[in-house]
């Protein structure tokens, strides 16, 4: 039975964008099963005047997708209250404190509180102060501070944001979300490793050839052109989502599955990654830009040309690079990540490429001195499972030997039912399990692998290459496994030429 769990939601960004489309579709998913119910309040602040009704009418809206009959949207909506409040006015927070007080009267809440910054990152220290400074926090309960993506620009920036912040919260208080941590098939990355010693006992440098993680969107930049141009590929993704599924492949066991070993084992692997000079930057890591394209009949206009883009802009819409990571299990095998907007579909794998057999006892009716690789896959989306490549005797006469797969994917009904990330990373908080959240130290050294990469190219002046809209990236990624004696797996040009669509 679903245990109900009592709190004060504080979200900072009521009205934006992520409040709408995640922050109270999840909380609706979790009041429907359960996990909150009559003992749970919401207060959304922003600067627009907006009414207790005209809140909960946007919030029945944004659940709207998920079919709520009227009575579930009166009794979820009935614990929707709207502040107005300006996050940089020192006497605003008082009102919002005796609301959050009554709140935790009406509801019996025990005083447990969770602040939502759902806001532009330069106002997260702002805030985190003031909650502290403005007696927000309360004495009894749990105070927990929910904080967004991107945390910083860089190295040197998000220290000073955790300090900012570190004034305020205890660190087991502060829950950095990276919303692929409440991925399923991300999650499951530990299952697969730790539940299966065929896996386990394999996953070293003697067996494992070279790992490949792609996470392709199919989409542009959308309306998120302004932020999207400062930051970039390398920022929006790698810094973050890329070198967490890195840190989760990469770490080793955890004595238990707990949330504090296995930061202890991430925040390891990560400080294992080696950091490049910039030779080894120019080396290890390529980057892109889309410009015009089209997939089958539908054209797609390039970076350039997208909304609140600057047209000489030089920031980077895809990434791809090699990793290494000095440790006794990882000595020479490569990592190698890619991530772009515009690439041929979506699609976010994991493969895991297997040494070949030592000889092929079958080369004289393969023709070839190697056997197929055996290689992992790891579906996170936008399909959910996993596949083994394993060589096998082609049915007939002679000896010719193929490769085949093992392929479990999640049903369409168990998709359905699985929880969204930003619902499993909500309880996650409301139950005090950090397990799914970054640390600072693992921040920290993420930024410092990426920031070296980032001043290697903010120093180079040429053009950047660039890639047609709906292909897999430009040529120098294709290039960079290739001086390897390497080639990516997941190659969804291919079937789309064979369609001839591209
Ligand atoms: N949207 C998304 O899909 C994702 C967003 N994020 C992160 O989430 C955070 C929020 O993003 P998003 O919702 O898209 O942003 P929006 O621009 O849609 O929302 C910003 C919110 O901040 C409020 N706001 C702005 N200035 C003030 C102020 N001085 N005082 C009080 N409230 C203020 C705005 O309301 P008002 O104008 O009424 O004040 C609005 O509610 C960002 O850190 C973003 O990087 C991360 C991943 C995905
Ligand atoms: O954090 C971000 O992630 C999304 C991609 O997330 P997904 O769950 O759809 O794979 C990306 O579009 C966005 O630019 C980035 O900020």
């Amino acid at each position: 039975m679903t245990q109900e769990n009592k709190a004060l939601f504080i979200i900072f960004g009521g009205t934006g964008d992520l409040a709408k489309r995640k922050l109270y579709p999840s909380l609706f998913r979790l009041f429907r099963k359960g996990a909150i119910g009559k003992h749970f309040a919401v207060i959304g602040t922003a600067r627009r005047e907006w009414t207790n009704d005209h809140f909960r009418e946007v919030v029945t809206e944004s659940i709207e997708e998920l079919n709520p009959t009227p009575k579930e949207i009166d009794s979820f909506t009935s614990h929707f209250y709207y502040q107005a409040h300006n996050v940089t006015n020192t006497e605003e927070y008082v009102t919002l404190e005796k609301l959050a007080s009554e709140l935790n009267e009406e509801y019996q809440l025990e005083g447990n509180r969770i602040f939502y910054l759902a806001m532009a990152p330069s106002f997260f220290g702002t805030i985190a102060q003031h909650i502290k400074s403005e007696h927000i926090l309360s004495d009894d309960g749990f105070n927990r501070l929910i904080i967004e993506k991107p945390f910083g620009t860089d190295y040197k920036t998000a220290k000073e944001l955790n300090d900012s912040i570190s004034a305020a919260f205890t660190e087991d208080q502060i829950f950095r979300i990276d919303h692929y941590l409440g991925k399923e098939m991300v999650q499951n990355i530990s299952a697969i490793r730790f539940g299966n010693n065929i896996f386990e006992s394999l996953w070293n440098h003697h067996y494992i050839d070279n790992v490949q993680i792609t996470l392709a969107e199919s989409l542009g930049v959308e309306e998120r052109g302004g932020y999207y141009d400062k930051s970039g590929a390398l920022k929006d993704m790698v810094q973050n989502h890329i070198l967490q599924v890195v840190a989760l492949l990469a770490m080793e066991p955890p004595t238990i599955f707990s949330d504090r070993a296995i930061r202890t084992e991430k925040i390891n692997a990560l400080e294992s990654i080696r950091i490049y000079n910039e030779e080894e930057v120019k080396e290890n890591f390529v980057r892109g830009q889309y410009s015009s394209g089209h997939l089958g009949k539908n054209n797609f206009v390039g970076y350039h040309d997208e909304k609140d883009v600057d047209p000489s802009s030089s920031t980077e819409t895809f990434v791809a690079g090699k990793f290494m990571i000095d440790t006794f299990r990882w000595s020479g095998v490569p990592f190698y990540i890619r991530t772009g907007k515009r690439l041929t579909e979506k699609g976010t794998r994991i493969n895991i490429v297997f040494k070949p057999t030592p000889i092929n006892v079958f080369r004289a009716s393969t023709q070839s001195e190697e056997l197929p690789e055996n290689i992992l896959t790891i579906y996170i989306q936008p399909t959910e499972g996993f596949s083994l490549t394993l060589n096998g005797k082609e049915v007939g006469p002679g000896f010719a030997v193929d490769p085949v797969k093992l392929n479990y994917r999640h049903s369409s009904e168990t998709l359905e039912n699985s929880p969204e990330a930003y619902e499993k990373l909500l309880l996650d908080c409301l139950k005090g399990d950090a397990t799914n959240f970054t640390h600072w130290d693992e921040v920290a050294a993420s930024w410092k692998i990426v920031d070296i990469i980032r001043q290697t190219w903010d120093k180079e002046t040429g053009a950047i290459p660039t890639y047609p809209a709906r292909t897999m990236g430009p040529k120098e990624s294709f290039d960079l496994l290739e001086k390897d004696g390497r080639s990516w797996v997941w190659e969804p040009d291919q079937w789309y030429r064979e369609k001839e669509l591209l």
